[in-house]
């Protein structure tokens, strides 16, 4: 097992250290669909898929053989600032669901050929209000992180991310806000604060206020992406940063999902040049910040199919197309083979 970061230090000495991809196994794949018989990039985004997989896998061949889906979730103590028309107790009440097989993500990860883990972290201890402390302290942060970290088998051909958490897009919207501001906007709380399961217009306003009370509480200590994470986040949120470093020192892809999966990984990005670069966010989802948090990521979501659900519905969905781009760059023949005439013949 690759070592697991002790404390946030720890983080920052492996965000430092991290490998680049293959750059040859990504040329060798370039090479070959160049070769395949289509007018060059008509398979437009499919053919890039195969070298990104192939680049962080390290392979001239990706694979697809074993995918996972790691669904991490928490509770948050901003709940009781009626932040979502769901009460707490759902968090639980769904990783039941998830257990039983009744949910959405349970019918898409079969579809996705995926295995699915759904990992709850201390739902009976909800985070503290980040409006007036640090969501978690130091030690309940890295213990979520390392529970995402260590999470992630080092086998995996792709990895899947995705969260539950009532409550979660606020503290989502509050970590974007920290981490990429808003240039002109009069309130970050309005810039990123969306409707999430579907709350109402005076709840919208409290998650506004709420967003903007917390970023003016913790005030410069949101400058150091980690703190950001640990003063705004929840613990699902920690591991799927967690999982999604590992995934890189492991050369596993991963695919996020909406929002708060995304938000959640962001501080990679901010810690590390290129830290997301092993990672693509598969579907743009209907929460409100999502296109505007891709955009600052310098990411182009895959799918964009007006989900807004979280559970890595929208990273389970995507599989399907890697898997499609994969058979074509595997089982097309080439001109050669073909004894198709190539252009300009
Ligand atoms: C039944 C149910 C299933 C869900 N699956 C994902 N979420 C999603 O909604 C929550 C975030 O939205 P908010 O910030 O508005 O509470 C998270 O749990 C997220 O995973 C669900 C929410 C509900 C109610
Ligand atoms: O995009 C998301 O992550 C999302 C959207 C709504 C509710 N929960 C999560």
């Amino acid at each position: 097992m690759t070592n697991t970061p002790i404390g946030l230090d720890g983080i920052r000495a492996l965000c430092a250290a991290l490998l680049p991809g293959d750059d040859a196994a990504e040329a060798a794949i370039a090479a070959r669909q160049a070769q395949l018989t289509k007018p060059a990039g008509s398979l437009g985004r499919l053919e890039t898929l195969v070298g990104w997989l192939g680049r962080w896998q390290g392979r001239e061949i990706p694979r697809l053989d074993t995918v996972a889906v790691l669904v991490f979730a928490g509770n948050h103590g901003v709940v009781a600032r009626g932040v979502s028309p769901f009460p707490q107790a759902v968090t639980a009440q769904m990783v039941e669901n998830f257990a039983r097989g009744g949910a959405a993500i349970n019918q898409l990860a079969a579809v996705a050929g995926a295995t699915l883990r759904v990992v709850p972290l201390e739902l009976d201890r909800p985070t503290a209000d980040l409006c007036t402390g640090p969501a978690m302290t130091e030690a309940e942060f890295m213990a979520a992180f390392n529970a995402g970290h260590d999470a992630v088998a080092p086998e995996l051909d792709l990895l899947c991310l995705g969260e539950m958490g009532i409550g979660n897009t606020t503290a989502g919207a509050a970590l974007a806000a920290a981490l990429f501001g808003a240039d002109g906007a009069a309130s970050l709380g309005a810039f990123w604060a969306g409707r999430g399961t579907g709350i109402d217009d005076a709840g919208l306003r409290r998650k506004r206020e709420a967003i903007d009370a917390a970023i003016a509480f913790h005030g410069a200590a949101l400058g150091d992406p980690l703190e950001a994470i640990r003063r705004l986040g929840g613990r699902e949120m920690a591991a799927i940063l967690g999982a999604t470093l590992a995934a890189r020192r492991h050369r596993v892809p991963v695919l996020l999902d909406g929002f708060v999966c995304t938000a959640a990984a962001a501080p990679l990005a901010r810690l590390a040049k290129g830290g997301l670069d092993h990672a693509l966010i598969a579907h743009a989802s209907a929460e409100h910040g999502h296109k505007a948090l891709a955009g600052r990521l310098g990411m182009v979501p895959l799918l964009d199919l007006g989900l807004r659900l979280g559970e890595a519905s929208g990273a389970a969905l995507a599989v399907p197309i890697l898997r499609a781009a994969l058979a074509c760059h595997a089982g097309m023949a080439t001109f050669a083979e073909a004894g198709v005439a190539g252009r300009d013949a």
